[in-house]
């Protein structure tokens, strides 16, 4: 049953400038319903993995207003904007800070070790559901010896163990194979179906793009009608 409690993102006026002080993100509106899975495009440098960072609260030197169900991240403290993040948000990012001395299920359930009592066992059930529906390799190693994909499906299981509200994607198909593509996009889609779970993904994937409810194009920095 769709949870239409799930946040909606109201951005206004973004902008955010790179470190000699030049323009490399604005954004004067991006309005998402509760609910919708959104795919962003554009040419390599537009300030798609950049957007991305400011939707999670995480980029640097950011103005505006980046509102989820009227929470606005950049008006908060760091303390509670990491607050927010670990509450609310999954994080599919390029770069998937895996433990190397952990094996796949400790690292997929890692935020066990912060969570309450209460939601320990259910946040390690799901990270074990997420590694087996993407096929990782369940044999007691550590990932220190995964393929990319392979470690790549595990960073996932970990941004999905908490059954975030929000889930932002940066490339998160690009290492997988077919079948794992398919299965990932598939889960990702029915949290949102189902759940009223908010996805928003950077990709080149047509493939998973053309599955989006929305498409959002950028270039140099700005949105493209
Ligand atoms: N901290 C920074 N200071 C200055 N420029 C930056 C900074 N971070 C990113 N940029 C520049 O801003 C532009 C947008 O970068 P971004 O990583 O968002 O692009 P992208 O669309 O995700 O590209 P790709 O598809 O290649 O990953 C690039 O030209 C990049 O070099």
């Amino acid at each position: 049953m769709p949870d239409s409690s799930g946040p909606a993102l109201d951005v206004r006026d973004l902008v955010v400038t790179g470190e000699r002080g030049r323009n490399i993100l604005e954004i004067d509106r991006l309005d998402l319903a509760p609910g919708t899975a959104l795919g962003i495009e554009g040419p390599s440098g537009a300030g798609k993995s950049t957007l991305l960072f400011a939707l999670a609260g995480l980029a640097e030197r950011a103005t505006g207003r980046v509102s989820w169900n009227g929470t606005d991240l950049l008006s908060l403290s760091a303390d509670r904007r990491t607050r927010f993040r670990a509450e609310s948000i999954g994080l599919i990012f390029q770069d998937f800070l895996l433990f190397d001395e952990l094996g796949p299920a400790a690292n997929a359930g890692l935020q066990s070790l912060f969570a309450p009592k209460a939601k320990r066992a259910g946040l390690k059930d799901r990270a074990a559901a997420v590694l087996a529906r993407l096929g990782v390799p369940s044999e007691a190693r550590t990932v220190a010896s995964f393929s990319g994909g392979e470690r790549q499906r595990v960073g996932i299981a970990r941004a999905l163990a908490h059954d975030p509200a929000i889930l932002l994607a940066d490339e998160p198909t690009a290492n997988l194979h077919r079948a794992a593509s398919d299965a990932l996009t598939d889960d990702l889609l029915a949290d949102v179906r189902e759940r009223g779970r908010t996805l928003i993904v950077v990709s080149h994937d047509e493939r998973l793009l053309s599955r989006m409810d929305r498409r959002l194009r950028i270039a140099d920095g700005r949105r493209v009608a």
